[in-house]
């Protein structure tokens, strides 16, 4: 099976250090929805695994973050693809979850779902704590470029990092 998994805000749209808060919010960046109906019409499983501290923190509720997801789901299906399993961490930094990244809870949940094995499964995000929760399972860490990109770039990245302009050039790759 081909499982890639991406993470969310700085990957497939606009971040923003205020969080996205609404759906107004939710912009895709460009190529990004592209790439994953590239993907997936090509017989890849794409997957996404997002922290949701802004569901902790009262910034936005549960109906706000399933009416995104659907928009990224119709968008992605009106050009012909289709998005596997979302999950999301609704918790907050001092929850103690085992869902937040860095840890890699999302990442298992994700292997569970589709009964395949992690180990050099491409994870692609923004954040330092994307790559970590990757090393921690043995997915290979991707880092993008849009979102936080460059200043996760600025910092030292986990060994094995491969680092891409954006989803776009992921694809590319990837379809290559
Ligand atoms: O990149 P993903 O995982 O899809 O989602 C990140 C968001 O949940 C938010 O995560 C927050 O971090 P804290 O949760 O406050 O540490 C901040 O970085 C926000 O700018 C960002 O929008
Ligand atoms: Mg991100
Ligand atoms: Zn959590």
């Amino acid at each position: 099976m081909k499982l890639l998994i991406l993470d969310r805000d700085g990957v497939i749209n606009h971040d923003s250090d205020a969080y996205i808060k609404s759906l107004e919010e939710w912009i895709p960046l460009p190529g990004a929805i592209a790439a994953i109906a590239r993907l997936s019409r090509a017989g890849w499983t794409v997957a996404v695994a997002t922290n949701q501290s802004g569901l902790a923190r009262g910034y936005y509720d549960l109906a706000t973050l399933e009416a995104m997801h659907a928009r990224l789901r119709q968008l992605v299906a009106e050009q012909g693809g289709e998005l596997g399993l979302i999950v999301h961490c609704p918790h907050g930094p001092d929850d103690g979850c085992a869902c937040r990244k860095p840890r890699p809870g999302m990442l298992q949940a994700i292997a569970e779902h589709y009964a395949v094995p992690l180990t050099g499964v491409w994870f692609v995000g923004d954040s330092s704590g994307d790559l970590d929760a990757a090393r921690a399972v043995d997915c290979r860490p991707v880092l993008v470029k849009t979102g936080k990109g460059e200043r996760t770039l600025a910092k030292a990245l986990p060994e094995g990092t491969l680092v891409f302009e954006d989803l776009a050039a992921v694809a590319d790759h990837l379809l290559s």
